[in-house]
């Protein structure tokens, strides 16, 4: 432990979709809004709870095979999506039970946090303030912060790198094995939540450290 901490972590790196917010209305909002003006087919909820977690351009590319769209559609397609997901950024999210005490108590014990996403980083930005949970982040970084997205380690390494903390004591919370993955790679301990969305499978598939049923049921000793 050290002088500041009463757990055995020094930092927490918290995800955010499917974990700390669910935003799967976000996604089908902005999504089907972006089809429509391309005069595509719209996508349902299952679909994007599948294929959401690895960012905006792979959530764009993969509606567009699923509606039968030439890829050459992409760029309009991305357009589109970003003008209305900032348009309805929240409007169809909720924080998950839990999740504010959760934060509460890993800053109580003394961890300095992180959020990190593979949502652009200016929506989770805006969707952290709108919701309350910014203030609990001394760092924010998306899945356009990095030259790479998570499922590789380099988002992780760089978050640990800045606030200071050893990757073995730094706890990764996260919904999906794109998480998991990252977490493992960079060597830091990770802990999903079985509410989240990992591309409908169930997160007991998925190596990792723990799972839990809310955010505040951590074990941080
Ligand atoms: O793909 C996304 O935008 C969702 O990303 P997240 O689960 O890393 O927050
Ligand atoms: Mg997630």
């Amino acid at each position: 432990m050290n002088a500041h901490s009463s757990s055995r972590y020094t930092a927490a790196i918290v995800d955010l979709d499917g974990t700390m917010v669910d935003t799967l209305g976000d996604f089908q909002v902005a999504l089907n809004a972006a089809m429509a003006d391309l005069g595509l087919d719209r996508v349902g909820r299952e679909f994007i709870e599948h294929t959401v977690g690895k960012g905006s351009e792979h959530l764009v590319r993969q509606t567009l095979a699923a509606v039968g769209a030439s890829e050459s559609r992409f760029a309009e397609a991305f357009d589109r999506y970003q003008h209305h997901y900032d348009r309805i950024n929240g409007k169809y999210a909720d924080v998950y039970d839990g999740v504010i005490e959760g934060l509460v108590r890993l800053q109580a014990a003394g961890l300095a946090l992180a959020c990190l996403t593979n949502k652009p980083v200016a929506f989770a930005k805006a969707l952290l303030e709108m919701k309350g949970l910014a203030p609990f982040f001394s760092m924010v970084s998306g899945g356009d912060s990095f030259e790479r997205k998570k499922p590789d380690p380099l988002p992780v390494v760089r978050t640990c790198e800045a606030l200071g903390s050893e990757p073995s004591r730094t706890l990764v919370v996260g919904d999906s094995v794109n998480d998991a993955t990252a977490a493992r790679a960079a060597g830091c301990p990770v802990v999903l939540v079985r509410y989240g969305y990992n591309h409908g499978q169930p997160v007991a598939e998925v190596d990792c450290d723990g799972t839990v049923d809310r955010l505040d049921a951590i074990d941080l000793h």
